[in-house]
């Protein structure tokens, strides 16, 4: 009898490193202060989650005990495949792998842009020439939007925006898969904000890289996160797009997204998407049409939308208060 052969089935593209990060049964304890219990969590890769929770929810925390830097009591944490919770060994080179945005920066004060962006590359890459080394520090500190002058410039001489995006560079200088941003929109005016946002997304789009954002910024969240998890009780108590967390029944949830600030965000994003789909339309027909006309319809819609962009977020900040430092 002929043994039925069977069909190699395809690896689905998503089945390997599905979720480069996987966070369960967290618990995270200073003495007799329990700040996770039962924590789980899962960050697919890809997406840029944004992960919100009141003050001393545990965001930070959280994010410490991932990349880390902070041992928890209890429950396991998975890396791109490597335990960060169990032996040493099993970690290999991983943290080459992510890079990290600090609440502030973290810049060393002593040293350039340049030189900020070089102490990873030094740390992982020691045989690099001093030469590549520097060619590829002033590549990341262009990438994250910075001009050139930038690169010999000390953090004291930038401007806070600046130094989020020197920061920036220096998370980006090992070509991370992953990457990790505490707060990086707090202390921006509005302008700086968005354009913070949307460097981000574009970054995490060409670079295709999977992002842990931690924020208190809904205009962040309905700007450019896929999916947020919100962080009470100790735990995560939902994960998902704003539309679904808005199903959810939990009054944190519902006060956090409902409340002022929350319907100003929302408010802003309707704006923003009818707005760029009546540029992308005018820009359409204008395509079609005559060649003056379809160039004055493209410069409109392309400023009009900056001009929406920046002017809808300061009218979210005027009407919810001013974002926390
Ligand atoms: N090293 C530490 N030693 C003792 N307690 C700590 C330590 N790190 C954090 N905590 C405590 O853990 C709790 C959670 O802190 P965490 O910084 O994660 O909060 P958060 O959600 O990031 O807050 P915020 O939004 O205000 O930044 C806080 O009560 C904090 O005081």
């Amino acid at each position: 009898m002929k043994r039925a052969v069977r069909e190699a089935q395809p690896v689905p593209p998503l089945f390997k490193g599905e979720f480069p990060i996987i966070v369960e049964g967290l618990v995270n304890r200073f003495g007799p202060q329990v700040v996770h219990d039962g924590l789980d969590l899962q960050v697919r890769r890809g997406e840029i989650l944004g992960v919100v929770g009141g003050s001393g929810s545990g965001k930070s925390v959280l994010m410490r005990s991932i990349i880390g830097l902070q041992n928890p009591a209890a429950g396991s944490i998975e890396v791109l495949g490597h335990s960060m919770t169990g032996a040493a060994d099993d970690q290999g080179d991983i943290r080459a792998r992510w890079g990290v945005l600090f609440q502030g920066g973290a810049l060393f004060s002593t040293l350039t842009v340049a030189e900020n962006v070089e102490v990873p590359l030094q740390q992982f890459f020691p045989e690099l020439s001093d030469d590549l080394r520097h060619e590829i520090a002033r590549f990341k500190v262009r990438l994250s939007g910075l001009p050139e002058e930038a690169t010999s410039k000390y953090p004291s001489e930038l401007s806070g925006g600046m130094r989020k995006r020197a920061g920036l560079a220096r998370a980006l200088a090992l070509d991370p898969e992953l990457l990790f941003l505490d707060e990086p929109t707090a202390g921006l005016d509005p302008i700086g904000a968005a354009a913070f946002d949307e460097l981000t997304r574009s970054l995490t789009d060409t670079l295709g890289l999977t992002v842990f954002l931690i924020t208190h910024d809904l205009d962040t969240l309905y700007a450019i996160c896929d999916r947020i998890a919100v962080i009470a009780e100790k735990r995560v108590i939902a994960v998902g797009t704003i539309a679904e967390l808005l199903q959810t029944e939990h009054p944190w949830i519902q006060d956090y997204f409902n409340g002022p600030r929350g319907r100003a965000a929302k408010a802003t994003d309707a704006h923003l998407a009818a707005s760029a789909s009546a540029s992308a339309s005018a820009s359409a027909s204008a395509s079609a049409g005559p060649g003056a006309a379809g160039q004055a319809a493209d410069a409109g819609g392309a400023s009009g939308w900056s001009q929406a962009n920046a002017g809808d977020r300061s009218g979210a900040m005027d009407k919810t208060g001013h974002k926390g430092a």
